[in-house]
């Protein structure tokens, strides 16, 4: 579904990604993990064609989505209108609302929701696209501890009902474990560690055999815990 072919990207003199190669799968969840500027939003960035590669190839599809840290919601819109915004059938926006419980906020002002209600509303305009492709950077980042559980396994239940590819980043090494089937770990502009997680997502997040790999996934990260 993607596919990144020697792809070099500098900013200035920095070079961020170094001839970088990587295939994800149509339906594959792919979490991408590593340090502050490592180049993680960059390679989100490409896959959504909002930067180009400085060199090498890259393949997606055109119906991408993205939802970021911040909701990102338009404070003079309703939150429906929010979801609604650019689509020509609204009946989308009011399904995409319900899908992600939040059906009677749809003439709520953004400003009236909470952190992990415009969260869901952010990932309700991005599903009332119908992408193939959905990035999320940090999407849960800014969430407390157990809205952000929710989230995941809301996000891992839309995964698994839409079929959806997805590239999720993320610096919380137990959210990449329990989302996705795989994780990457980006360092010096490359793939430095590729983990393959068993079974599928949404994990419960005291499975037993996730604990390992996080660990593994910190030394690579090279956080002495
Ligand atoms: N548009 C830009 N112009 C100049 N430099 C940029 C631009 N975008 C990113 N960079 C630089 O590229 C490097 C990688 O940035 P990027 O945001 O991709 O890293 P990141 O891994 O997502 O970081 P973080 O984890 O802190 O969000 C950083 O040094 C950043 O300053």
């Amino acid at each position: 579904m993607i596919t990144f072919s020697g792809v070099s990207k500098r900013f200035g003199g920095t070079v961020v990604l170094d001839g970088l190669d990587l295939t994800v799968a149509e339906g594959e969840f792919v979490a991408v993990i590593g340090r502050s500027g490592t180049g993680k939003s960059t390679l989100l960035r490409i896959v959504a064609g909002l930067e180009q590669p400085d060199d090498g190839t890259v393949e997606s599809p055109d119906e991408v989505a993205v939802a970021f840290q911040e909701p990102r919601l338009m404070p003079w819109l309703k939150v429906g209108d929010n979801v609604a915004l650019g689509l020509r059938d609204q009946a989308r926006a009011v399904q995409a609302l319900a899908e992600v419980g939040l059906e009677d906020k749809a003439g709520a002002w953004p400003l009236q929701l909470s952190g992990g209600q415009a969260q869901r509303a952010s990932l309700a305009r991005a599903l009332a696209r119908r992408p193939r492709v959905l990035l999320l950077d940090e999407p849960f980042g800014a969430l407390d501890a157990l809205t952000k559980l929710e989230m995941q396994s809301l996000v891992g239940g839309l995964w698994r009902d839409h079929g959806w590819t997805v590239v999720m980043v993320t610096h919380d090494v137990d959210e990449a474990v329990r989302l996705a089937d795989r994780v990457i770990v980006l360092g010096d502009g490359s793939i430095k560690l590729e983990l393959t997680v068993p079974g599928r997502g949404p994990r419960r997040p005291d499975d037993p055999a996730l604990a390992g790999l996080g660990q593994e996934l910190l030394a690579a990260l090279g956080v002495s815990v």
